[in-house]
């Protein structure tokens, strides 16, 4: 295998030369899903190479066949121009691909060198003052500024990446993943992965380059491709990202990623907003609420929810919206600020106070948090109310009122199960979803809040909840529905805002145009 010098020497970036890596009608099916729909793509020498696309649009299973993670359903991959599938992650380590994902895969208790060592058998391992010294010369080679001795875990993440990506080198890597790996570092972590990228292109790798930022993947791309439902819908080749200007890349790649149509390719109908009385008073408001204590720490938010609205929160997965779910709902406390329910603080209010204000959760977190799979589908649509009336009286179960509840609820909600007393962990998704939407929207609501409420549902069931989301914005609760999905949002939402960093980024009328500018705000490119 070359190392990284010899190859830059040998082959510049010279399109004459095979793709290191090329896909031909590349398809990958999971159970009830198209991830890679007959994807064309070449990984080139000298290139970095940006997958861009929505939450679920593909890129990850894309690259796991590149990484001998997943196998091809269909189509060709060619390594060097030759047909060669990538059988398992270690034919992947002998072609030369290496990945770095967004956490580093160290063990934070050895030093670097050690890591460095690991998984090798004893007798191939190198003596450590050799392996060191070798370390050493391939971080500056590619600029990097290592201490072979440094115990991994005082690193910072970035240090750990630019560490990972060294002992790629040194392994003879040539084609390098680099899958979300600017996603949890601070910005100038983030910039000095993205000179790295650079000089890796420039030293003949090909890399890739998995990001949600477009200004990443105009500022560091030699070429982008878009996905979106499994398909490539376009990119921009190396000439157009010569010549365009970094605004006019971002336009082209925001309309290719979010399109101006629905998924189904319909003009887009929005819901009719003067139904909602803006004049009138708000059901929830909240008031510069902070929430420290979550993974994304919430920052300064403010809206509003009026009766009869549905109000959609945006944005890329992990960017603050379970945090907000949760600090609405009483699951995790506010740290500054209020929150309003029809006219009184409930911010310091628990979960059981709030919920008798009319405040409702459709957790996405469907047999986690929301259910308890092993105790029968009759008893999971009373958990919130165990021990009250007329289910419990004087502490004994009244079994009667619980089968009636039970019976009632499954033929209201549609409920596929052998029976009511059917452990509900038995149920499938799309049934278990429907225990959650019965037990949630049952009484009177006021406001209901849904997390990802379709994700990974079938058709019918994906139709059956978004009618459900509907009603009760008809029955006049105001409704927040939070979905990585802006079709979805874009269907159901009368406003919708958009989160970055546990901030808002904005808030948007859904009106003709509000797919750029939502699809915009979700990438980073309207800051
Ligand atoms: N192991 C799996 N089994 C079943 N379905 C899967 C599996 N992995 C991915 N999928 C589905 O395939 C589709 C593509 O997912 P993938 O993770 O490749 O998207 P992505 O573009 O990487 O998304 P993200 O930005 O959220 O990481 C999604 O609908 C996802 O739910």
């Amino acid at each position: 295998m070359l190392d990284a010098q010899t190859r830059a020497t040998a082959r510049p970036s010279g399109t004459e030369a095979p793709p290191i890596v090329a896909f031909e009608g590349v398809t990958k099916r999971y159970p009830g899903i198209i991830a890679n729909d007959s994807i064309d793509m070449e990984f080139r020498a000298g290139e970095v190479h940006v997958l861009l696309g929505e939450n679920g649009a593909g890129k990850s299973t894309l690259v796991s066949m590149l990484s001998g993670l997943q196998q091809p359903d269909g189509g060709r991959i060619l390594i060097d121009g030759v047909e060669r599938p990538v059988g398992s992650p270690s034919e992947a380590l002998e072609i030369g691909i290496s990945t770095v994902f967004q956490h580093s895969m160290l063990v934070p208790s050895l030093t670097l060198v050690e890591n460095a060592t690991l998984g090798r058998a004893w007798w191939q391992r190198p003596d450590r003052a050799g392996t060191a010294q070798a370390m050493k010369a391939a971080a500056e080679r590619i600029g990097v500024n290592l201490d072979p001795m440094a115990v991994t875990g005082d690193l910072s993440l970035g240090e750990r990446q630019q560490a990972e990506i060294t002992r790629a080198l040194m392994r003879g890597a040539r084609f390098l993943i680099l899958d979300e790996a600017t996603a949890m570092l601070t910005p100038n972590d983030a910039a000095r992965l993205g000179e790295l990228m650079r000089r890796l292109a420039a030293e003949g790798m090909a890399v890739v380059f998995i990001t949600h930022k477009l200004n990443e993947a105009v500022a560091y791309g030699d070429r982008i491709s878009v996905l979106r439902l499994g398909k490539k819908v376009g990119g921009l080749t190396p000439d157009a990202l010569k010549t365009l200007d970094p605004q006019e890349a971002t336009n082209e790649v925001v309309r290719l990623m979010f399109g101006t149509r629905d998924a189904a390719g319909a003009e887009e109908e929005h819901p009719d907003s003067t139904t909602v009385d803006r004049a009138a008073k708000p059901t929830l408001e909240l008031l510069a609420v902070y929430a420290e204590a979550g993974r994304v720490p919430l920052q300064n938010l403010e809206f509003k929810v009026w009766p009869g609205e549905i109000f959609g929160i945006a944005g890329i997965d992990g960017n603050g919206q379970k945090q907000l779910a949760e600090t609405i709902s009483g699951q995790a406390p506010v740290s500054d600020g209020r929150i309003v329910l029809d006219g009184a603080y409930i911010d310091r209010m628990t979960i059981g106070q709030r919920r008798e204000k009319g405040l409702r959760y459709v957790t996405d977190d469907r047999l986690g948090e929301g259910t308890v799979g092993t105790f029968p589908m009759s008893i999971n649509l009373l958990l919130k109310e165990i021990g009250q009336a007329p289910y419990w009286r004087g502490g004994l179960e009244q079994p009667e009122a619980i089968r009636e509840n039970a019976r009632r609820k499954v033929t209201d909600f549609d409920i596929r199960t052998p029976s009511i007393d059917t452990p509900v962990g038995k149920l499938s998704g799309g049934n278990i979803q429907k225990v959650l939407l019965a037990r949630e929207l049952a009484g009177s609501s006021r406001v209901v809040i849904f997390e990802k409420p379709t994700y990974g549902l079938d058709l019918a069931n994906i139709a059956a909840t978004q009618m459900r989301i509907r009603e009760a914005a008809k029955s006049g609760a105001a409704v927040i529905l939070i979905s990585t999905e802006l079709d979805e949002l874009l269907a159901l939402s009368h406003r919708i805002a958009v989160m970055d960093q546990g901030r808002i980024a904005g808030i948007v009328e859904n009106e003709d145009g509000a797919r750029h500018t939502i699809g915009a705000l979700m990438s980073g490119a309207a800051k």
